[in-house]
């Protein structure tokens, strides 16, 4: 299969599995993905799409297929900094909406999320339940301009994220769609530089910036390109756990500690359930 000329949009030297798409595939992707955004804008009967910019690599990929798929007034996107945010992040999230065209909001969360931190004092101290505050404070404002402007709110999941369950319930998964869901990691990095997203953005290391210091790979106990590879071969491909180890030179640790959190978030992506009639 013949690869992106572009080797090094793979964090890793030596990744246990290389996904990269080749580029006939990288271009039917974005084809597949600038369609679906416009064909589900157009039957929602919609006049756009809403999306928070945050800075990091999903966001911004998902903005530059938003725009190819329903042009720079199609767009809406919400910068939203609470104080853990590191403010050079913010000002890429701006640089996104300038470049782009869009229009674009910087709203300043913080006092939002202080007034539910007051409620219960002590669980602001949670660092994890506060951080979720700040994630769901966002979808409370992303459907808030979404009503008032009939517009549907884009989700920037994707597949390993989904999977691992690396994401806040109701939170930034309470979006109409995922534009990106089916890629993994380092498909959305490599999707993202075929589409022109500029290269410091596309290195940088994911954050859900929910604490300070916070990353993914810190928080999983894993990179991004053994999550996939991972998710790849065994989770979604079906090889065993013994094979996957063999196949992938990964330890054992690593395969049984993806199974866990996508056993572990099962729930996440399931209707809530309610007890049989
Ligand atoms: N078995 C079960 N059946 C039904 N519901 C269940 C459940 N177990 C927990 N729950 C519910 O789920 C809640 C826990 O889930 P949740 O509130 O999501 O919280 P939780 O999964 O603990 O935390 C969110 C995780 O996603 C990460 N995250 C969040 C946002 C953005 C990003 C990013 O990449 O940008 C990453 C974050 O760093 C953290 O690791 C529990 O409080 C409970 O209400
Ligand atoms: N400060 C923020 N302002 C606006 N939206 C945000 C902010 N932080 C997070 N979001 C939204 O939540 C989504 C999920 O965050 P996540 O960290 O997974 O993605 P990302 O920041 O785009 O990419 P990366 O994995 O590189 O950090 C973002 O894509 C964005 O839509
Ligand atoms: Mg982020």
């Amino acid at each position: 299969m013949s690869r992106t000329s572009d080797q090094s949009v793979l964090l890793s030297d030596d990744p246990p599995l290389d996904l990269r798409l080749s580029e006939e595939e990288l271009e039917n992707a974005r084809e597949r993905i600038v369609s679906f955004i416009a064909d589900l804008v157009d039957d929602a009967g919609s006049e756009g799409a809403v999306l928070g910019l945050s800075g990091g690599i999903d966001s911004t990929l998902t903005a530059h297929l938003a725009v190819e798929a329903l042009g720079e007034d199609g767009l809406h996107g919400i910068t939203m900094p609470a104080e853990v945010n590191d403010p050079d992040v913010m000002s890429d999230a701006e640089r996104v909406a300038h470049d782009l065209g869009i229009e674009y909001d910087v709203v300043e969360i913080q006092p939002i999320a202080e007034s539910v931190f007051d409620a219960f004092p002590e669980a602001a101290d949670d660092r994890m339940a506060a951080g979720n505050v700040y994630v769901r404070t966002r979808a409370v404002l992303n459907y808030f301009v979404a009503n008032a402007e009939n517009r549907i709110v884009l989700g920037t999941g994707n597949r390993a994220e989904a999977m691992t369950g690396y994401f806040t319930k109701y939170g930034d998964q309470a979006v109409d769609c995922n534009p990106i869901g089916n890629l993994y990691k380092q498909q959305v990095r490599q999707l993202a530089a075929h589409v022109g997203v500029p290269r410091d953005l596309v290195m940088q290391e994911p954050t859900a910036g929910m604490w300070e210091g916070q990353t993914d790979a810190a928080e999983m106990g894993l990179d991004y390109d053994t999550v996939d590879a991972i998710l790849a071969v065994h989770v979604d491909g079906g090889l065993s756990r013994a094979a996957t180890v063999r196949e992938l030179d990964v330890p054992e640790e690593a395969v049984d500690r993806v199974v866990e959190l996508v056993e572990r978030s099962a729930h996440k992506r399931s209707m809530p359930p309610a007890p049989e009639r």
